[in-house]
């Protein structure tokens, strides 16, 4: 709300032929007809003005000898009353609902609370995520590779997707492939993070023992630990409790890309609505294929980057290439998945130019 009418212009005088009065800052000085006063943008409308003039619409008439006092201007072009006057309410109507509830608080939401001078207000506290790696194979991105090995890409996707959510998050590190050291690290995790995400070790391999450990060691509950999607299958989601808190933990595929996928497709959802956040699950748009795509057992979110046609409001999306799911070059410049359907007797492809559903990822 704007507490005071203000004029919206810098420098400001009234009418045809005026005299100026000279501008003490006092509000109580009145206007009247035949005078004006000058004023800056943002100042009171000084009592009895109805209209600002912007000083480029003036010329000087009459100064003092000394020419510091302006004593009469010329008006030039006619001013219509409350010209460039913000009226009291203008901007913020008294009792006008400012932000609603469950609203998200950035930049200009923050200067709506200054400007009506709410300086505390309630809000969901964001789940702190810690992030471990699963993996004999793995080591850190900073070690030369020896044979066997390959580096941990995923904890630096998923810590960096974390950041952009703007949600706490802890580096669990790198677990080995043993159950005691998967309970152990995660044992650790419990006492310090809402949610741990692990990736890899939660397939069918004999050393894929996350599973086993949640089940059994740390008498988690899994609801789901196999999912119909590519990539993605192994998604594996459980609770546990732990010194009388509720915990999450989403074990993600170890697949570079299968990692982030599921990461836009369950952890950011889970995140936002644990963040308060009325919708969830991202924003779904209507995408263009570029060319024929053959269609998996699975159903598929398939990446692609997005065009516009000048004459066209529907973007074309334009596959990023070979979609396996160790490839993470696949995901680089991806802002969208397509969401594409199963294959079935009657449809195993779509059509060059067809419509399908994609979430939004990434910027577009
Ligand atoms: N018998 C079956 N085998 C597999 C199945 C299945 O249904 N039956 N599913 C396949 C699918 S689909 C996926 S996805 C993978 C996922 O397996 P895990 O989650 O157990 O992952 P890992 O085997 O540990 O790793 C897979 C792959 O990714 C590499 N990896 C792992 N962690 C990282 C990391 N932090 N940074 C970079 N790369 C990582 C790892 O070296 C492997 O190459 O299972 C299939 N198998
Ligand atoms: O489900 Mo996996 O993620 O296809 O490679």
């Amino acid at each position: 709300m704007l507490p005071i009418q203000a004029s919206g212009l810098l420098l400001a005088r009234m009418y045809f032929e005026k005299y100026i009065y000279e501008w003490d800052g006092q509000l109580e000085k009145t206007v009247t007809s035949g005078f004006c006063m000058r004023i800056n943008t943002g100042a009171p409308v000084p009592n009895g003005a109805d209209a600002v003039v912007q000083v480029e619409d003036t010329e000087l008439v009459e100064a003092s000898v000394d020419g510091k006092t302006e004593i009469q201007i010329r008006i030039l072009k006619f001013p219509t009353v409350g010209q460039d006057i913000r009226p009291v309410g203008s901007d913020i109507e008294k009792g006008q609902e400012v932000l609603s509830v469950g609203q998200r608080l950035g930049p200009s939401e923050l200067g709506l609370l200054a400007t009506v001078g709410v300086t505390t207000v309630q809000c969901y506290s964001l789940p702190t995520v810690g992030v471990l790696s699963t993996g004999n194979e793995l080591v850190e991105p900073n070690v030369p590779l020896t044979e066997g090995k390959i580096r941990d890409s995923n904890r630096t996707v998923l810590l960096a997707q974390l950041k952009k959510l703007g949600v706490p998050s802890v580096d669990l590190g790198i677990a080995r492939d043993s159950p005691d050291t998967l309970l152990q690290k995660l044992s650790d995790a419990m006492d310090m993070v809402d949610i741990v995400v692990t990736t890899g070790g939660v397939s069918m391999g004999d050393k894929d023992y996350l599973k086993q450990v949640l089940l059994v060691d740390l008498k988690a509950k899994i609801h789901f630990a196999r999912v119909l999607m590519k990539p993605g299958k192994p998604t594996t989601f459980a609770t546990l409790e732990h010194k009388g808190k509720t915990k999450i933990v989403f074990g993600l595929p170890g697949n570079p890309v299968s990692s982030i996928v599921t990461c836009h497709l369950y952890l950011v959802p889970a995140i936002r609505k644990m963040s308060g956040c009325p919708n969830p699950l991202g924003t779904v748009i209507k995408v263009k294929v570029d060319r024929d795509l053959i269609l998996d057992p699975r159903p598929e979110y398939h990446r692609a980057s997005l065009t516009w046609d000048a004459d066209d409001a529907t973007p074309t999306a334009h596959t990023t290439g070979n979609q396996i799911s160790s490839r993470l070059l696949s995901m680089s410049c991806a802002s969208v998945l397509m969401m594409l359907p199963a294959s079935s007797p009657g449809a195993s492809h779509i059509p060059k130019g067809a419509l399908v559903d994609a979430l939004v990822i990434g910027p577009v």
